[in-house]
């Protein structure tokens, strides 16, 4: 539809019902017409724009303090959303679940613009008081939407296109809105996915801390989902549902009401070994891949017993590796650091966490950081800690940071090369002095952690480059590790039966038959172990039991690579959120053209090339700004 047809459409709608009284059905979307009914019950009158007091500094304060978790959580999303607002002129924005405005970042410009009709924080959104607007009406519809220009119901903030989201705690209660909002005049398309996606890495957060002591189900039916922010999350206290997600309610066929009364027993009749992500049998028969970890204390046990037992995939180390694991080993032992380096999914982490549990620090905390995935600004604290009350937004107790808390254990520092070079002389500094000073002043703290590090590209090229700092480099890379990526595994057929024997488990009854075997053998696996973990469990959830696992059940590229066809770009298998130039450009080319085979729809796309939708839209949007 035309941008000015579209408009017209919502004028004559306006007309006939703000002006003749009557129901225009089908010029305006029936959630828009419902807020403008709701506003007229109210009495709010089109022609009174709402006044607005703006809110003094302290309680502006006061309010941050109050909604701190909210703040943090929402920060890296905020971050991530930014640039995109400052290249389309527009401004994200996060509000509690009242609608009070919270943070407003992106385009100064446009900011100044939208401050003009009071879209700044400590201002009320919410449809009571300012009518409909895409904040406010998503707060009571409890579903995202977009408001268009002439669609706001007060007419000075028809210089307004927003496109907002609600957020929903592990409860079912509202925490709040996030919100982009830009000029009406230009057309948003990619915002309200845009918002819809970072909300649900928001509410995914949620579940990172605050239910140690629950049993966690994290879980879908498509394996690749799981540990992303689509996967189910339901979390269990005493076996009861006391918390969950959308996604999780969605996938069990259950809604909000289905907390404090549904069972862990309830819901599946078979599950997988805690901590291990393997198949799980919903009571209605239904398949899923999951994961169920914690309580804390009760992992070390290890739980899981002899049948679940046959699920989990201890690793498979060739003689070379094992003698890198005994050597890290010895060398971890005598405070020298270990680098891990080899191709995304090769086992990089496997293998720290193989040195943790075999050295002398095995009681002791593993704790895992990945450099690419902390926002920049965040990284700092997170890794370092700070002081009560050291910034704006920061926990009011202050934060002990993750290098405290592998204290006596192992850090592994994931993509160390996306560290950023002015932490990376922090970083040095606390491996000098043995010490950590938090933001914010207080004593320096002593701390003794052993450090392992994983990088996918060399960290040599990154110092020669100067992206690395080299004495960093010289500290952490003492001994280096490097990991050999699948393809030139020795013996892959017998990988690959090792693997299915674990997977499937002996008295599975689903064997592989022998040219189900040769192909896979013979595909050569850009994503490695994680890849071809992941199709194993695939095939085996999708096998029939007591029945072969033929060739046709493969899917057609790992089928088509062993005909001579060209196997599929590596660049699609690979995370593509890393920024990597020459990766990056086939990252792009796979991406559209997924999207072209899909006809546009990024969710088939992104299905197709086994990565998340985010990453499809991030990565193209990052793009575009590149190139802008
Ligand atoms: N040696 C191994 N034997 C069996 N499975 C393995 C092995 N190494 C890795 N895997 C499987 O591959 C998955 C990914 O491994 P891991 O996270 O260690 O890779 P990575 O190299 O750190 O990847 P990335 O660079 O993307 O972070 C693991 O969860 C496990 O299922």
């Amino acid at each position: 539809m035309q941008a000015g047809t579209a408009t017209d459409t919502i004028l004559a709608a306006r007309r006939r019902f703000f002006d003749e009284g009557c129901l225009p059905e089908g010029l305006v979307a029936t959630p828009i017409l419902r807020s403008w009914q709701r506003c007229a019950s109210r009495g709010l009158a089109v022609d009174r724009a709402p006044r607005v007091e703006p809110m003094a500094s302290g309680e502006l304060r006061a309010l941050h303090e109050r909604h701190e978790r909210l703040l943090r959580l929402a920060r890296p999303e905020i971050e991530a959303l930014r640039g995109d607002a400052e290249w389309t002129d527009s401004v994200v924005i996060l509000t509690d679940a009242a609608g009070l405005v919270l943070d407003v970042a992106g385009s100064a410009a446009f900011a100044d613009r939208a401050s003009r009709v009071a879209l700044r924080p400590g201002v009320p959104w919410s449809e009571a008081e300012t009518g409909t607007n895409a904040i406010g009406t998503a707060l009571v519809e409890r579903r995202p939407i977009a408001v268009h220009g002439a669609e706001h119901f007060f007419e000075p903030h028809r210089i307004l296109a927003c496109a907002a989201a609600p957020i929903v705690d592990p409860r079912g209660a509202l925490a709040g809105v996030l919100d982009m909002s830009g000029h009406a005049a230009v057309r948003h398309l990619h915002a309200l996915g845009l918002v819809r996606l970072a909300v649900e890495q928001i509410e995914h957060r949620f579940f990172d801390h605050g239910f140690e002591h629950c049993t966690i189900l994290r879980f879908h039916r498509d394996g690749e989902l799981v540990g992303t922010a689509r996967e189910g999350v339901l979390v269990f206290e005493e076996e009861r549902l006391v918390a969950a997600n959308r996604h999780g309610l969605g996938l069990m066929g259950l809604d909000w009401s289905a907390l404090d009364e549904v069972t862990l027993p309830g819901l599946l009749r078979r599950s997988t070994p805690r901590g291990e992500v393997g198949p799980l049998q919903g009571r209605r028969g239904e398949t899923f891949l999951g994961r169920l970890v914690g309580p804390a204390r009760r992992t070390r046990r290890g739980g899981g017993g002899p049948a679940a037992a046959r699920h989990k995939v201890e690793p498979i180390l060739t003689g070379e590796v094992r003698q890198a694991l005994s050597e890290a080993v010895r060398l971890l032992e005598a405070d020298v650091p270990v680098l891990v380096q080899g191709e995304t999914g090769t086992g990089k982490e496997v293998f720290a966490r193989q040195v943790h549990a075999l050295s002398v620090r095995a009681e002791r905390p593993f704790v895992a950081v990945n450099c690419a995935a902390l926002p920049e600004g965040l990284i700092e604290s997170e890794l370092f800690g700070y002081e009560a009350g050291a910034f704006t937004g920061a926990r009011r107790e202050g934060h002990k940071g993750l290098l405290r808390q592998a204290d006596g254990g192992v850090l592994f520092l994931d993509e160390i090369g996306d560290m950023p070079l002015s932490l990376q002389s922090r970083l040095l500094r606390v491996l000098q002095d043995k010490e950590i000073s938090p933001l914010g002043g207080g004593r320096p703290v002593p701390v003794d952690f052993a450090l392992v590090c994983a990088t996918h590209r060399p960290l040599s090229d990154l110092v020669a480059t100067g992206g690395f700092r080299q004495d960093l480099y010289f500290r952490i890379a003492q001994y280096v590790v490097t990991l050999q990526p699948l393809r030139s595994h020795p013996d892959r057929i017998r990988l690959v039966r090792d693997l299915w024997r674990q997977l499937a488990g002996e008295e599975a009854g689903t064997p592989l038959s022998r040219e189900a075997e040769r192909l896979l053998a013979a595909y050569n696996w850009p994503g490695n172990f994680r890849q071809l973990v992941g199709s194993l469990r695939a095939l085996i959830v999708l096998a029939e039991r007591g029945r072969p696992v033929e060739a046709a059940a493969l899917p057609a590229d790992i089928r088509s690579a062993a005909t001579g066809t060209p196997a599929e770009p590596e660049a699609a298998a690979r995370p593509v959120d890393r920024i990597d130039r020459p990766l990056a450009e086939h990252t792009r080319e796979a991406m559209l053209a997924a999207l072209e085979a899909s006809g546009g729809n990024v969710s088939h796309a992104a299905r197709r090339l086994g990565i998340d939708r985010t990453t499809i839209y991030r990565r193209l949007l990052w793009d575009k700004r590149r190139r802008a």
